[in-house]
């Protein structure tokens, strides 16, 4: 026997602020799963794929832009290839989910791409290909088998919340939904079972607890336009849907209020209830894909999981009053696909869809970058998960309530080769984002008796009523002893007139409840009337925000179609900055070519330059040892004629009167005048001496013309300036020899010397010149300083 008791998720605050800490050791985390598969080609697409399967992890995308190539790289945890088949994805992306969730984890996974490239084949698939979601609906009833609670054993609240009822609660709800069901109209069932039929292949999750007992819930909620739409209310008979609000509970866990969450005894009965929320999804026609779906649809199963049961001797369970009671959640999530508006050329209700499903992956994708931003630099941003329903229901996953797996889609047709760069470039980051791990955590449970309440019936309340009054006696009337009879009345007359004092008093106390009733009526009336007015003014208040919220929609799509066409701007600009980058670059290389023979053409010069200098130095080395060679030969002749001088000196009778000639004294003009005129007149007394013959006069040098009276005497003579033959000397007329020598002194005075002597014969036949005078003639400026 259980009572009814009201469980919701277990608290998470201390979770979510370890994560926005950062706290949290890297162990305590997991990253976003993120998967890919890629979709077979169309015919109508291009032969050959945009992408190259590197490794079972691995693709490149190439691409093309104005000539430049480039080659990108995306890892993931594994990529599912156009050959791999529906069980291989359920295999390795929820399988683990199933596993997780029915160990009291919770699981989160979406499928994100371009429109078209199979997000809901792979989520859904089709009765012959089933997806993932079919496939999770079968594991697990296959799994829990016969270890199912009795329907309405565990009930949802419709605020987030389960409660635990008794049997006999259990077993009415069970008679009014028969009796509801009874009720249905006839089109409505047809309805419902115009339904589809997904093959079970049989897989199940071996380890379960069998000391449990399951019960299964369902809901259907789609994002449409940002807003939150139940798929299974079947409140609205066929009118539109309400949107709804998101609420976080009591343990600030989102979920939508007020939404139809159905406890399926069946995967059949899960299958009729998508069905039925599959009709009433918003299907829109987009030039990309004919069956495009416009809308976040959103599939959750629920497992409720009571612990610790045990059978009685009927092999029945039994729940005992102390228990624990786990709740997990799978939520399925396909995503519209990502699409641009330039693409599509949509236009008003389409175009303001498009916006809106772009905006909402926008902030899915903000946040994810947010997230990890704050992971990596150890900041603490807000994450705007509000700026989107989609990311505000699903913050506490992101905050660590479960795992979150992606299965990124992709066309890998040339056509959607831009899309697919952006949606990768998504995956990528998303991949980066770590989550806190979840630890289940249990509610014990503590099942009272009888804590709900209902109206008690009438019949009931009838006989409470009577219980009060004394029993009034049972009268058999026996009409053949009148007497007996009156006697009988008698009494009932009595007990009658003993009641009618309680009975008074029971009126006055019903008047007085009635009182009480009517005062509470009128408060509640007062309450009600004051709520209306509230509800009218929130009602106003809501119509001005939807006319905001419209007209920033309207601004939104205007601002997309002038992002559309400032991106195309962008691309053409992109196209002249490339084309500019190639010419600078080829500018680049001609004035790098430039240089280089620049270069080239100094290293030549350098080198000539040296190998000149080398040989005007060698040159130079040459004349300068030629110049020596000269002048040790000049020195040679001199010291010669100094000795042949200094020896004549020694036996000339001239000797007294050269050795009487005074010491040179410091140059004046003066004694410069007696010096010349002392020589001359030695020069003209030995000249006297040698005034017949020829003189050789030998002119080594081109002698500066003197200009000068004063001539050396020589009658006779043959000037030569160079002697090459012995002839030249040995002739016997020549008798006499002049050696004319100039020289400047360092002022530039010039000097003349004329070495004089006689040619005398040797026995050999040669001749000898023996030198006995010198004649200097020396110019002087008469206007030099001395
Ligand atoms: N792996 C696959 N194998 C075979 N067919 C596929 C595969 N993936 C997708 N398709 C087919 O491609 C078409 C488009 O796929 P689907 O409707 O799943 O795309 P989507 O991404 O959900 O598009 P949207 O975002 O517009 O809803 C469908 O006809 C589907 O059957």
């Amino acid at each position: 026997m259980f009572a009814s008791t009201k469980f919701t998720p277990t608290p998470r605050k201390l979770q979510r602020e370890k994560t926005t800490l950062s706290t949290n050791s890297d162990s305590d985390k997991e990253p976003v799963h993120v998967y890919c598969r890629l979709r077979p080609l169309k015919s109508s697409d291009s032969d050959q794929p945009s992408m190259k399967l590197l490794s079972p992890n691995e693709i490149s995308v190439v691409t093309e832009a104005k000539g430049i190539r480039k080659e990108m790289c995306y890892k993931f945890k594994h990529i599912f290839t156009a050959y791999s088949t529906q069980k291989e994805v359920f295999e390795h992306l929820a399988y683990p989910l199933l596993e997780d969730l029915l160990k009291g984890r919770n699981g989160l996974l979406f499928s994100y791409g371009v429109t078209g490239s199979g997000k809901t084949y792979t989520l859904t698939g089709n009765q012959e290909n089933p997806g993932i979601m079919p496939r999770c609906i079968n594991t697990i009833f296959n799994s829990i088998g016969e270890l199912q609670a009795p329907k309405f054993i565990i009930k949802s609240d419709r605020m987030n919340g389960f409660e635990v009822q008794t049997e006999d609660d259990a077993l009415h709800d069970r008679l009014s939904e028969i009796r509801n069901l009874a009720r249905t109209p006839k089109n409505q069932k047809k309805m419902n079972d115009d339904k589809t039929v997904f093959s079970n292949e049989g897989s199940r999750i071996a380890l379960i607890n069998d000391n449990s007992l399951f019960a299964i819930f369902i809901t259907y909620i789609e994002i449409y336009n940002n807003n939150v739409y139940d798929l299974l209310d079947e409140s609205g008979n066929g009118k539109s849907l309400q949107n709804k609000i998101l609420r976080e509970d009591s343990q600030r866990n989102m979920y939508v209020n007020g939404v139809t969450e159905v406890e399926v005894k069946s995967a059949q009965e899960a299958f009729e209830l998508f069905s039925a929320g599959q009709k009433k999804k918003k299907m829109a026609h987009t030039t990309l894909n004919a069956e495009s779906s416009r809308s976040h649809s959103i599939f959750t199963i629920r497992v409720a999981q009571l612990e610790q049961v045990t059978l009685n001797e009927d092999g029945k369970p039994i729940i005992p009053e102390k228990n624990v009671l786990t709740v997990s959640q799978l939520s399925l999530v396909d995503l519209a696909g990502s699409e641009r508006t330039s693409r599509t050329q949509n236009t008003g209700d389409r175009l303001r869809e498009a916006s809106c499903i772009n905006n909402s992956l926008m902030s899915l994708r903000t946040c994810m970058e947010i997230l990890r931003e704050n992971q990596r630099t150890r900041a603490n941003k807000v994450v705007p998960y509000r700026d989107s329903r989609l990311t505000y229901l699903f913050k506490n996953y992101f905050e660590g309530d479960g795992t979150v797996q992606m299965i990124v889609c992709v066309n890998p047709s040339y056509n959607d080769l831009d899309e697919n760069l952006h949606v990768l470039k998504f995956a990528e980051i998303s991949q980066d984002v770590k989550i806190t791990k979840f630890k289940p955590q249990q509610t014990p449970l503590s099942i009272k008796k009888t804590i709900k309440k209902r109206a008690t019936p009438a019949k009931i309340k009838t006989k409470a009523l009577f219980s009060v009054l004394p029993e009034i006696p049972f009268i058999k009337f026996d009409f053949s002893n009148v007497e007996e009879c009156g006697l009988q009345i008698d009494k009932v007359i009595k007990s009658l007139e003993f009641c009618k004092p309680k009975i008074s008093e029971l009126v006055a106390e019903i008047d007085k409840t009635d009182q009480s009733f009517r005062k509470r009526l009128v408060d509640m009336e007062n309450d009600n009337v004051q709520k209306t007015l509230q509800a009218n003014s929130y009602d106003h208040q809501l119509q001005k925000q939807k006319q905001k919220n419209n007209n920033l929609v309207t601004k939104i799509t205007h601002l997309e179609s002038s992002c559309g066409s400032l991106e195309a701007k962008n691309k053409e600009l992109e196209g002249v900055i490339c084309s500019l980058h190639n010419m600078i670059d080829e500018k680049d290389l001609k004035l790098n070519q430039k240089i280089l023979d620049k270069e080239k053409q100094k290293q030549k010069s350098a080198l000539a330059n040296e190998r000149k200098n080398q040989e005007l130095e060698s040159k130079l080395r040459k004349q300068r040892e030629h110049f020596h060679a000269n002048m040790r030969a000049k020195e040679i002749k001199l010291r010669m004629v100094k000795e042949a001088l200094d020896a004549e000196i020694v036996v000339s009778p001239m000797e007294e009167q050269v050795e009487n000639i005074p010491p040179p004294t410091p140059k004046t003009p003066e004694s410069s005048r007696r010096n010349l005129t002392t020589q001359t007149h030695s020069a003209r007394r030995r000249r006297s001496r040698s005034t017949d013959g020829v003189w050789l006069e030998h002119n080594a040098i081109k002698p500066v013309p003197l200009g000068t009276v004063m001539q050396p005497t020589m009658k006779k003579r043959k000037s030569v300036s160079k002697l090459t033959k012995a002839t030249d000397v040995t002739n016997s007329k020549q008798t006499k020899y002049c050696l004319v020598a100039q020289e400047q002194d360092a002022d530039g005075e010039v000097e003349t010397k004329l070495y004089k002597g006689d040619i005398v014969p040797t026995c050999g036949g040669g001749a000898q010149v023996i030198f006995n005078d010198v004649e200097r003639l020396r110019q002087e400026s008469p206007t030099r300083d001395d």
